[in-house]
């Protein structure tokens, strides 16, 4: 029997007087999925920044692998930060230092554990623009070079290449065109079977959870209103707001 690697218990953070997300509790299994769902301003990418430390709630508890991810010493969660986790932003500029290469934006992250040896570091680089399908050459370009889906993959090599155990996902696929998505999709899909990611992602694109959550959970105004396996939630959503999900994309 394994332990979550991820215990979330009434997680609450307000902004004033306005709630950003407030009584948050679920557990992640190691190589899980959970998929957070939710129109704009339900609280979506607030508690996304709560489980991962950049804010503090305000009530709550978060535990990774056992410990108090909100008693972490800043230094020991900006370690986690770099080794064990990750986080993929919507925007590829904020998870990448748009002024360095391709290769220098993987190798660092690499570095940053430790690695020392350029020829390694290099070649480990190589491998994962492979991976992400960024083809060799473009090794020293920077990614201000790159198409929006290209530099998209780019975080996601820079991200995945020091084998993190959980990685966080703020609307991966947001603002890319429908093709690029569904490649990027596809690409994330094989990375997080293959690896044995355990992954919170955050969208407001019900396609996007279908393909990739093993579990669901629905927010409204900053409350979980239904969670549950995707396929039971999406096929036969109990709540109304879940149903209103559901049915506005089926009218698309
Ligand atoms: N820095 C902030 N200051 C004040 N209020 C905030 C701040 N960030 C978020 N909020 C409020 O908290 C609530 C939740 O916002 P949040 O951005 O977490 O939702 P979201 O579901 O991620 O939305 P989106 O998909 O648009 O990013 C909203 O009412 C929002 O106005």
């Amino acid at each position: 029997m394994s332990a979550p690697i991820l215990s979330v218990r009434g997680v609450e953070r307000r902004y004033g007087a306005r709630i950003g997300c407030t009584g948050v509790g679920f557990d992640l299994w190691p190589g899980e999925v959970l998929g957070i769902v939710g129109e704009s301003g339900s609280g979506k990418s607030t508690l996304l920044s709560c489980l991962a430390g950049l804010q503090r709630p305000d009530a709550g508890s978060v535990t990774y692998d056992g410990r108090d991810v909100l008693a972490l010493p800043e230094t020991e969660r900006r370690r986690l930060a770099r080794t064990e986790w990750a986080y993929v932003h919507q925007h590829a500029r904020d998870g990448l230092r748009m002024g360095v290469s391709a290769g220098a934006n993987v190798g660092e992250r690499l570095m940053a554990t430790g690695a020392g040896h350029y020829g390694d570091i290099r070649a480990a680089a190589t491998d994962w623009l492979g991976r992400v399908e960024i083809a060799a050459d473009r090794i020293d370009d920077r990614p201000t070079a790159f198409s929006g889906g290209m530099q998209q993959r780019l975080q996601i090599a820079r991200n995945l290449v020091t084998g993190p155990r959980l990685v966080f996902m703020d609307e991966p696929t947001g603002g890319l065109d429908v093709s690029v998505q569904a490649r990027l999709l596809d690409l994330l899909r094989g990375l997080v079977r293959d690896m044995g990611l355990s992954v919170v992602i955050v969208t407001h694109d019900l396609a996007v959870v279908r393909l990739l959550a093993d579990r669901l959970m629905v927010m409204k105004s900053g409350r979980v209103v239904e969670q549950g396996l995707t396929d039971q939630v999406l096929d036969d959503p109990q709540h109304a707001y879940t149903q209103l999900l559901v049915s506005s994309v089926l009218q698309v």
